[in-house]
């Protein structure tokens, strides 16, 4: 069962006092973090803070030390095999640099989760192929492309695709709009936001994009000292009183993206928005 809040809003993933490290070194420490049901939540922090090793972990690929996952209500420690299957067809994962099999077509890339999980005759599974692609705005030729003839933009609506293979509750997009140049990034924005609106996905998003966290993030959660520093809306960003996280918000490349919607307030801050 998802645990419920005060205000009614629905954990769809509980991370308690997660600690994950390789040898010595400790990545994550007694880290926690909530995720909300039908919200867009942007992950920041440094570069090399462990952003990464969080999904990874969440997404079980990577092993921690002590403390708990929970997702949609499911802790995979304790679930049988069975449960964790279920739970794995409702998750999707973008990773960075879209992660497509190059010697696979857009459609038979779309078609793996499908085949991975799923028991249904070829004919279908085409046709799901085509409704995911017309989801993520890509014309029904895409489907037969391989990877080296589509454009970055493309191959990040193709992974899209494919990570919505399955109809998943949660996603977790690694990055999405990297590489991608602004009106590209910015389309992509729109594109994750209205998904959740017509799906009603959840969206676990890592971004350096400041347009991205501006313009789709419901709230945001900032990594750092090893743990969550802080998480919430912009204005609680802004709020915070920490050198990095007033840098990254209020600095010169955050000031270049604000609108008079998101302005924070007046106050005599750090100039640069430092290296994410
Ligand atoms: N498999 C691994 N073995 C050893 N150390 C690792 C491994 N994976 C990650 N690390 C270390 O964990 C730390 C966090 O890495 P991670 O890739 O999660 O950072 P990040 O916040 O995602 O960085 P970036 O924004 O640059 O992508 C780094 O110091 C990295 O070297």
């Amino acid at each position: 069962m998802e645990r419920k809040v005060q205000d009614d809003r629905q954990v769809v993933l509980s991370v308690r006092d997660l600690t994950v490290g390789f040898g010595d070194k400790i990545v994550l420490d007694k880290l926690n973090l909530d995720i909300y049901r039908g919200e867009i939540l942007g992950f920041v922090g440094a570069s090399g803070t462990g952003k990464s090793v969080l999904m990874r972990t969440v997404l079980r690929l990577l092993p921690h030390r002590s403390g708990t996952i929970e997702i949609l209500g499911a802790n995979y420690e304790t679930a049988s095999d069975e449960e964790r299957i279920a739970l794995d067809t409702r998750l999707g994962v973008l990773f960075q640099h879209g992660a497509l099999f190059s010697a696979l077509t857009v459609k038979e890339n779309i078609q793996l989760p499908m085949r991975e999980y799923l028991d249904l005759p070829q004919s279908l599974m085409d046709e799901l192929a085509y409704v995911k692609l017309e989801m993520v705005g890509l014309p029904p030729d895409a489907a037969d492309k391989y990877p080296s003839e589509l454009s970055g933009g493309m191959i990040k609506r193709a992974a899209l695709a494919r990570a919505l293979a399955l109809d998943p509750d949660l996603v977790f997009l690694d990055e999405p709009t990297s590489g991608l140049d602004p009106i590209g990034a910015a389309d992509f924005d729109a594109l994750i936001a209205k998904l959740r609106d017509t799906l009603g996905l959840t969206v676990y998003m890592v971004t350096h994009d400041l347009d991205s966290l501006f313009s789709v993030c419901d709230r945001i959660a900032v990594l750092g000292e090893k743990r969550v520093l802080v998480e919430g809306t912009l204005q609680d960003m802004f709020d915070f009183d920490d050198p990095w996280v007033q840098s990254y918000f209020r600095g010169k490349r955050a000031r270049s993206v604000v609108t008079n919607e998101n302005q924070p307030p007046a106050k005599a801050g750090p100039t640069d928005a430092g290296k994410t």
